[in-house]
């Protein structure tokens, strides 16, 4: 199955409210386009003759070792609106896969179940925990306590999320609330925090780097940054402890007038230099767009929506489809690039359409 079917399936399979809640961006769904977009843009110039025997696609990531490739399942709300399995069959894909995944704080199965289940495929599988600065510091502080109990491997605070997303679909859907029976499940029993509705995860009531600093010193896990686009703010959360930065736009779902993340991504790694990883995600639909990502100086990518339509189409086997096919295509590509290892991918091997070195 390709992506393109998996997601083809999807559609076909799922209530259209909740397929538009997926596939929707913000505003005019301008940057929700631009991210796909940008990887058209983009060639490779391969090197040659240079052996590429054998190859090693693995990438080490904070908190996960080596995963099998540079991809991860960037965390995506209510996996249970996709499949009755929900987050129990991405965990155990992911797992059996190599891959690191992102869950959340509005996952529909609380943490601890989600890194069951991926230990159930896979021995020391690597679950990270993506969540928001809460208004109040004692749940963000609870949220991370649970995560550790867990026994998640890495935190992801997301930062361009101060008001939720404008989704034009959703709106004119009028889709506000989970259907019964389905709840952000780590919000329950929070101080303050009835769980349900799309809208009441608190996001922010203007959190700043020193609320990040401080949520980084009251963990060992590594804690890293999502939702960076300017390379001013990538620089302020390596200050402030960060263990790696995320490139994203969130998928179109916040600003509907940003960069495209893959734009925004040379200059990031440049305002880094080294000092933490820099990862990305946005758009990423082949094996191709990820050596791309790399050859630009990411670690690795994150891909959201495609594992949506894979868990709506076939459950667990669709979500190992989606994961298996981009590391094959990967694989692939890193070989016809003359590379042997992810790091031979370098800045020199892409071009714009239309130029050449
Ligand atoms: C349905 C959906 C739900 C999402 N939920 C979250 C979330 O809870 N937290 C978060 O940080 N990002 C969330 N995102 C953003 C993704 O982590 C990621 O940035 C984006 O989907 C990547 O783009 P792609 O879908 O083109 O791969 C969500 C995205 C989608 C499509
Ligand atoms: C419930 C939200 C926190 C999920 C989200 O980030 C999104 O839908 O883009």
């Amino acid at each position: 199955m390709t992506l393109r079917a998996l997601h083809d399936a999807a559609r076909r399979t799922l209530d259209p409210v909740h397929y538009d809640y997926v596939a929707g961006g913000a505003g005019e769904e301008r940057v929700l386009s631009a991210n796909e977009a940008a990887f058209d843009r983009y060639l490779l110039l391969p090197r040659t003759l240079r052996g590429n025997e054998p190859r090693d696609t693995t990438a080490r990531l904070p908190g996960a070792g080596r995963a099998a490739a540079p991809v991860f399942v960037a965390p995506t709300a209510f996996h249970r609106l996709m499949h009755p399995d929900g987050e129990d069959a991405t965990a155990r894909a992911a797992a059996a896969e190599g891959a690191v995944l992102v869950t959340g704080t509005a996952a529909t199965t609380a943490v601890d179940a989600v890194v069951a289940a991926a230990r159930e495929a896979a021995p020391d599988p690597a679950v990270w925990f993506q969540l928001y600065l809460h208004p109040r510091p004692e749940v963000t502080e609870a949220l991370v306590r649970r995560a550790e109990q867990a026994g998640c491997t890495a935190l992801v605070v997301t930062v361009d999320s101060a008001v939720f997303g404008r989704h034009t679909r959703d709106l004119r859907n009028g889709f506000t609330d989970l259907p019964p029976g389905h709840a952000a499940e780590n919000m329950r029993d929070l101080p303050g925090a009835p769980p349900g509705t799309l809208t009441d995860i608190p996001m922010s009531a203007a959190p700043t780097w020193r609320d990040f600093g401080e949520l980084a010193r009251t963990t060992t896990l590594p804690v890293l940054v999502k939702g960076i686009l300017h390379p001013a703010d990538a620089r302020l959360a390596v200050e402030h402890g960060a263990s790696g930065v995320i490139v994203s736009n969130h998928g179109g779902r916040q600003c509907d007038a940003v960069p495209a993340a893959l734009d925004c991504l040379p200059a990031v790694v440049d305002a880094v230099a080294d000092r933490t990883p820099v990862l990305m995600d946005g758009g990423v639909r082949r094996g191709s767009d990820i050596a791309v990502a790399l050859a630009l100086g990411a670690t690795a990518v994150g891909v959201g929506r495609p594992v949506m339509w894979g868990l709506a189409a076939e459950g667990e086997a669709g979500v190992r489809a989606v994961l298996a096919t981009l590391r094959d295509e990967y694989d692939h590509t890193l070989a016809l690039c003359g590379g042997r290892r992810n790091a031979d991918l370098t800045r020199d091997m892409v071009v714009r359409r239309g130029e050449t070195r």
